[in-house]
């Protein structure tokens, strides 16, 4: 299957869950995530929900890292030229819904990729060897590159992995793990 068809069905796959699934699911993948090995470092990059596209409902990991008192970081998109740019989240952040209904940030401390300890990645799908699959903009792609090398790279998914190989873009960079509400994936 190409990108664009796996991005296709993991969309319909996503429309079909409840309510009640997105949230469970979604407290499934925080608490999976309690049992790696990540704990220590200091930046962590995490996306704010697009609750309209069905995502991942990252409130509970925002919790952890709150509990764990880490500098926790968001985005705001820019869809002329696909970057992001990335702020530091406090309990004075005011957040407004872009017009593709993303929460963003309107202003803050600015930290730069290459501070970056771990990010977390929404996707639409992933195979067994760590290749995803985006919304297909390539936002992803530019950010992590700008990201150590060493950074953590963790995807989040409500399902499990593609048992085909996904193909691998140029740009595409690999996860190191990824997470589902029922398995932990090292890649
Ligand atoms: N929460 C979250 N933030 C994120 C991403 C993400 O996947 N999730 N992104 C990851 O790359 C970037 C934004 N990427 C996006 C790329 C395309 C569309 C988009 O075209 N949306 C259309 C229709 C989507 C659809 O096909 O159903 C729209 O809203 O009209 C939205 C976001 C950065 N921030
Ligand atoms: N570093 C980069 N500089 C310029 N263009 C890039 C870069 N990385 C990716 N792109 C472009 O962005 C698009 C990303 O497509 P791809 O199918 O890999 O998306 P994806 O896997 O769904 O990823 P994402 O979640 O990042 O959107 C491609 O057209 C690719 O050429």
């Amino acid at each position: 299957m190409t990108k664009a068809e796996l991005r296709k069905k993991y969309k319909l796959m996503r429309k079909e869950l409840s309510q009640t699934q997105i949230e469970d699911y979604s407290l499934a993948i925080a608490n999976q995530l309690l049992q790696l090995n990540i704990w220590d470092w200091s930046f962590y990059h995490l996306f704010l929900t697009i609750e309209e596209q069905k995502e991942i409902n990252t409130e509970y990991v925002l919790n952890i890292l709150a509990g764990k008192d880490k500098n926790s970081v968001v985005s705001k998109s820019n869809f002329s030229d696909f970057s992001m740019t990335h702020v530091l989240l406090t309990d004075a952040t005011k957040l407004k819904k872009n017009s593709y209904n993303i929460p963003e940030p309107i202003d803050g401390i600015e930290i730069l990729p290459q501070q970056l300890d771990v990010v977390f990645i929404p996707l639409l799908a992933f195979d067994k060897t760590g290749n995803r699959v985006g919304y297909g903009k390539g936002f992803y792609d530019r950010f992590l590159a700008e990201c150590n090398p060493e950074t953590l790279k963790i995807g989040l998914s409500f399902f499990e992995a593609e048992d085909l190989k996904i193909e691998a873009l140029k740009n595409d960079i690999k996860l190191n793990y990824c997470v589902t509400p029922l398995t932990l994936h090292q890649f």
